[in-house]
C-alpha cells in the first residue's frame, strides 16, 4: 500500500497583507466580537474573510470589512477550507465552541484537518488570537513550508 502521507515540502511566503478568516461559534461569537474589537486598528491592516453571521456582526457591531461568505452550517466552513487549499487563506482564527455540538460538526473538523495539514496559522481562543496578533509576522512576509501537492499527485498517480 502507499505511504498515506505527502513526504516533499515546498516553500510558500505569506504576505505581509494576510487573508485572515474571522470565525465564531454563537456560543463563542460575543468572545469574537470582544476580542476584534480590541484589535480592531490590527485587523484593519489585513483582508478580512468570515461565515455569514460572524462577519455580519463583525461589520456591523466593529466596523471592519470583512467579507462575508455563507454561514457555517450551509457551507461557510467549506468555503473558507477551499480558500485554505487553493492557497488563498494565510491566517485563521476559529473561536469554536467546546460546550455546544455544531449540526455541521464534520465541515468544521474539515476545515481544522486542511489547516493543520497546509500550515496554516490558527488560533481557537482570545488568547491564542493575541499571541497571533501581537507576532512580528503577521505584518510581515513569512516563509514556511507547505505539502508540495505536484509531487504528490506525481508519486500517486505512477503507482496507478
Ligand atoms: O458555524 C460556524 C462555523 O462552524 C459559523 O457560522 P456563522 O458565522 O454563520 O454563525
Amino acid at each position: 500500500m502507499s505511504d498515506p502521507r505527502p513526504h516533499r515540502t515546498v516553500q510558500r511566503t505569506l504576505p505581509a497583507r494576510k487573508r485572515i478568516a474571522l470565525i465564531a461559534h454563537d456560543g463563542k461569537k460575543d468572545e469574537l466580537l470582544e476580542w476584534a474589537a480590541r484589535w480592531r486598528d490590527t485587523l484593519a491592516d489585513h483582508d478580512l474573510v468570515g461565515t455569514g453571521t460572524t462577519a455580519g456582526r463583525l461589520s456591523r457591531e466593529i466596523g471592519l470589512a470583512v467579507e462575508g461568505l455563507m454561514s457555517g452550517p450551509l457551507g461557510g466552513d467549506q468555503q473558507i477550507g477551499a480558500r485554505i487549499a487553493d492557497q488563498a487563506l494565510d491566517l485563521l482564527i476559529f473561536f469554536w465552541d467546546p460546550f455546544a455540538p455544531q449540526p455541521h460538526d464534520p465541515d468544521v473538523k474539515a476545515l481544522l484537518r486542511l489547516a493543520a495539514l497546509w500550515n496554516i496559522p490558527v488560533a481557537c481562543n482570545a488568547a491564542s488570537a493575541d499571541f497571533l496578533a501581537s507576532s512580528p509576522w503577521l505584518g510581515q512576509p513569512y516563509e514556511m513550508t507547505i505539502p508540495d501537492a505536484k509531487a504528490w499527485a506525481a508519486s500517486r498517480s505512477s503507482q496507478g
